[in-house]
């Protein structure tokens, strides 16, 4: 009658678990193959109970999980990445049969050797193990001693101990596949970071594209809007760039551009200024949280810092060396305005300023407001 209580008391908590680990997250996981292993192990009177899984290449083993008995020693720390050549027939006996009972270690046959020592070793009398099958993989085994006394392991033990390797299969499998997914959820938003960085890159610069700066202008505008602060945009175009272009060539004409990049770069480093090449030998400028006379300061300061990379532009008829003109606008936005048409009234009002600043002799700025 007792068995039979024991058997029904055991199928209920497996019953439980099994459902437990359906439904667990891969964080509960490990905590239920706790527990199924110290249910089995208490069920079958064992005096310690544990889960070893192989490696991809299934040359080592390592105990994962472990439950022993009060008063029994633990092994799970001195049995982590085990090769499998240390015990060449239990693994042969797993891999083949996926079963492998010994009623009397003492009664190991001669080349079961290196087993006999090592069961000796943690004092184990009689051993357990079914290996843990997944999609015709063998990911491990589950198994558990009686370090006490030599036990006779009866049919009903090795059904049940089947069905506890079987529910660890399938949830170390779930596992595997969540690791997979989450694997390569990481890789696609890794591709896609790379994709978006390539796609709002100007290729001959480096420096931010026309694309990044159309999304930038758009959230800068909210940002401005919502924190009820002045945004300033200013055009950047290099004075007589085709002349430029017809005396020292286009290749030479790439080298002068990416000076200019690069020193706007430079410039503008705040997290709430913004650079990007708008196209031809145009540049743009968004400076955030400002004001008219720092507006003023940054048109001066890379007006400046573009004549300081002394490119010679001998047929300028302006300086000796490439310079810049300049056309901003800075705005104090309403709350409710809309944002593709402001984006549009900046641009053309940093371009007229900027036509006004070519008209009264380049190598200058213009700011409207
Ligand atoms: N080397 C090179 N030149 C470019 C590139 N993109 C545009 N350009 C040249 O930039 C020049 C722009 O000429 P324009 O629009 O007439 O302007 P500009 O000569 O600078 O005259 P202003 O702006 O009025 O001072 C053209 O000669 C284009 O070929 C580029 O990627 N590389």
């Amino acid at each position: 009658m007792d068995a039979i209580n024991t058997q029904v008391t055991f199928n209920q908590l497996i019953s439980e678990l099994s459902s437990r680990l359906i439904n667990s997250e891969p964080a509960e996981t490990y905590e239920c193959i706790e527990e199924v292993i110290e249910a089995f192990g208490s069920y079958a009177g064992a005096d310690r109970c544990y889960v070893f899984e192989f490696d991809d290449a299934v040359v080592n083993m390592t105990n994962t999980h472990e439950w022993v008995r009060d008063g029994f020693e633990a092994h799970i720390d001195d049995l982590q990445s085990v090769g499998i050549d240390d015990l060449p027939w239990f693994f042969n006996e797993i891999k083949t049969h996926q079963l492998f009972i010994v009623n009397d270690v003492e009664l190991l046959p001669p080349e079961a050797d290196a087993e006999k020592q090592e069961f000796r070793r943690e004092h184990i009398k009689s051993v357990i193990c079914v290996g843990i099958v997944a999609k015709h993989q063998l990911l491990g085994f589950v198994g558990c001693d009686r370090v006490q006394k030599k036990h006779r392991w009866t049919p009903e033990e090795v059904r049940c101990l089947k069905l506890v390797a079987n529910i660890i299969a399938n949830t170390l499998e779930r596992q595997r596949t969540y690791a997979e997914l989450i694997h390569t959820q990481r890789e696609l938003e890794k591709a896609n970071r790379l994709l978006h960085a390539q796609v709002s890159q100007d290729g001959l610069t480096g420096i931010a594209n026309r694309r990044a700066f159309d999304e930038r202008i758009h959230n800068e505008i909210q940002r401005s809007m919502r924190e009820q602060s002045a945004l300033s945009l200013l055009i950047i175009d290099i004075d007589h760039f085709k002349h430029y272009n017809d005396h020292y060539g286009h290749l030479q004409g790439d080298q002068a551009l990416k000076g200019v990049a690069n020193a706007l770069f430079d410039l503008f480093q705040r997290n709430t200024d913004f650079v990007a090449r708008y196209g031809g030998e145009e540049f743009v400028a968004v400076i955030s949280a400002t004001d008219r006379k720092k507006t003023e300061d940054s048109i001066n300061h890379l007006l400046e810092s573009v004549r300081a990379l002394q490119i010679p532009h001998e047929t300028s008829g302006i300086a000796p060396y490439l310079t810049v003109s300049v056309g901003g606008y800075i705005h104090s936005p309403e709350t409710d305005e809309d944002i593709d048409a402001l984006a549009e009234k900046m641009i053309a009002k940093a371009d007229s300023a900027l036509y006004r600043a070519k008209s009264d002799g380049r190598n200058r700025g213009c700011l409207d407001y």
